[in-house]
């Protein structure tokens, strides 16, 4: 007769000899749980800003003046319009400006692929991926291209455009509404967006350290200017 198997709660557990015994777990440091904690919150928090993140979300009937915004902070339009201005321009002043502006629009955008292939942070789950043109990174959300973009560009144009004041006042609030959009869309969560903000700030010292005039790039502007 073939003896009965023994059932695997009665097996001897086996006895790890003292060398094999597991090492001991580390406990997280302080700054993962408070990083944990900060990620945890910003879901929560995001998801429930991204009131505009579908037709049917509670402020479905918003998204298409979001996704209007979505466009002008998109990078298409901003560097049409910036090589458009180049072909047009006439003087050397204004070259030199829309010239530094559309190293500034490429630096970004290769600055924020960079990153967000490095930190490869999924978009929000409630994003619905609808957006205007994208490229491979752009499914991934941090950090947010268009807080970037809308930060750097709107420190250049405060320096380099003489604009009354109630201009000025809009340029900044423009920034600011296409970074909140970007969390009530769904696309992004805060965190992304204020990292991005951070990041577009940083960006135009960048450009303002490497700008390009005639004296330190004269290959440059000596072929446009003859
Ligand atoms: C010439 C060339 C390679 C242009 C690429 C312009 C382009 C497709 C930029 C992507 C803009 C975009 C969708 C950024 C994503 O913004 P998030 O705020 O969603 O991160």
């Amino acid at each position: 007769m073939p003896s009965p198997r023994s059932s695997p709660s009665r097996r001897a557990a086996p006895v790890p000899s003292p060398s094999r015994r597991a090492a001991p777990v580390p406990s997280p440091s302080c700054a993962a749980v408070a990083l944990r904690s900060l990620l945890a919150a910003d879901l929560r928090v995001s998801r429930r800003l991204g009131v505009c993140a579908g037709e049917r979300s509670a402020w479905g009937s918003a998204r298409p003046l979001l996704r209007l915004l979505e466009v002008s902070g998109h990078g298409v339009p901003w560097l049409a319009g910036t090589l458009y201005g180049l072909g047009r321009s006439e003087s050397p002043a204004g070259r030199e400006v829309l010239l530094n502006l559309l190293f500034a629009l490429v630096l970004d955008l290769v600055l924020v692929a960079v990153v967000k292939g490095l930190v490869r942070r999924r978009r929000p789950t409630h994003n619905k991926m609808d957006m205007f043109v994208t490229i491979s990174v752009d499914k991934y959300s941090f950090p947010s291209g268009h807080a970037t973009r809308a930060a750097m560009v709107c420190r250049f144009v405060l320096h380099h455009l003489v604009l009354a004041i109630p201009l000025r006042v809009l340029v900044v609030l423009w920034a600011i509404i296409v970074g909140i959009s970007r969390v009530m869309l769904g696309r992004h969560n805060v965190t992304d967006v204020a990292f991005g903000f951070i990041m577009g700030y940083m960006q135009y010292n960048v450009v303002k350290y490497f700008w390009l005039s005639p004296l330190n790039a004269p290959a440059l502007f000596g072929a446009w200017n003859q």
